[in-house]
């Protein structure tokens, strides 16, 4: 398509390593399927950690987008995603209290690595599966509560439902990375999803995700190695 570039001029394009971390359960995969496939898993092997890659263009920049489905067991090592991510998103289920207070403990372990190795990347709350709204135990209220003692981004969304509700929420943690790094700055506005919006689109779902930006815009000029990336080579099932 004419007038798409990449965005750096070497002719790179860049790419962001998101992880995804929280409780077994709380919808990490389902989400990462979403985003990479639009389809909703049902079920999922959930001993097997990996990382995916969407190709994106978005206002007419080309990205990679890496996303490690983390798998964290007793005795494993989180370095390996601490090292990893140039931005976290940490995983609970607003219908379970448990997994909002394992949210915690991630969003602790993810500030002190950060202050120990003095390497500060974005961290997005996230609260998945809104749709069971009747279910719920965890008010939004709580949820940008915990959020901000972290200073980090809030949102709610589900997986099992639009495509949308899960895409918007990657590319407003891409746009954290993007000025985190100093590659947006007064480029693009800041993004945020509003009720009208989703009538606009003809949408039915009266709840759309909530997001707020309020980071801080250090810059972290450091660019990683992509690593190796396997695509969908497990067992599950998927549904649209
Ligand atoms: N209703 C609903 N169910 C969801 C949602 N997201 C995930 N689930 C279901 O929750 C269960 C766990 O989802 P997973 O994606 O495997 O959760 P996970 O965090 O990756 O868990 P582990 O792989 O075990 O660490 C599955 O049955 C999913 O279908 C959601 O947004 N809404």
């Amino acid at each position: 398509m004419s007038g798409r570039k990449p965005f750096q001029k070497n002719g790179t394009i860049p790419e962001y390593n998101i992880a995804l971390v929280g409780q077994l359960g709380v919808g990490k995969s389902a989400l990462t399927v979403k985003y990479i496939t639009r389809r909703f898993i049902m079920e999922y092997d959930p001993d097997i950690e990996d990382t995916y890659t969407k190709h994106e263009w978005v206002d007419n920049m080309e990205f990679a987008v890496h996303v490690m489905d983390t798998c964290d067991k007793p005795d494993s090592d989180s370095t390996r995603y601490l090292r990893w991510a140039d931005a976290f998103m940490v995983v609970y289920s607003i219908t379970d209290r448990s997994s909002f207070e394992a949210a915690r403990r991630y969003l602790d372990l993810i500030s002190q690595y950060q202050k120990a190795s003095q390497r500060e990347v974005p961290v997005a709350l996230v609260g998945n599966k809104i749709e069971l709204e009747r279910y719920r135990q965890i008010s939004k209220a709580d949820g940008t509560g915990l959020a901000s003692e972290y200073d980090a981004s809030f949102f709610e969304t589900t997986a099992a439902e639009d495509y949308e509700f899960v895409e918007e929420i990657f590319h407003a943690v891409v746009h954290e990375i993007q000025r985190h790094r100093g590659e947006r700055q007064g480029i693009f506005q800041p993004l945020f999803i509003s009720e009208e919006r989703f009538q606009i689109a003809g949408r039915s779902r009266p709840k759309s995700p909530k997001i707020s930006l309020e980071k801080k815009d250090d810059k972290n000029p450091s660019k990683k190695n992509p690593t190796s990336f396997k695509l969908f080579n497990k067992s599950f099932k998927i549904f649209n």
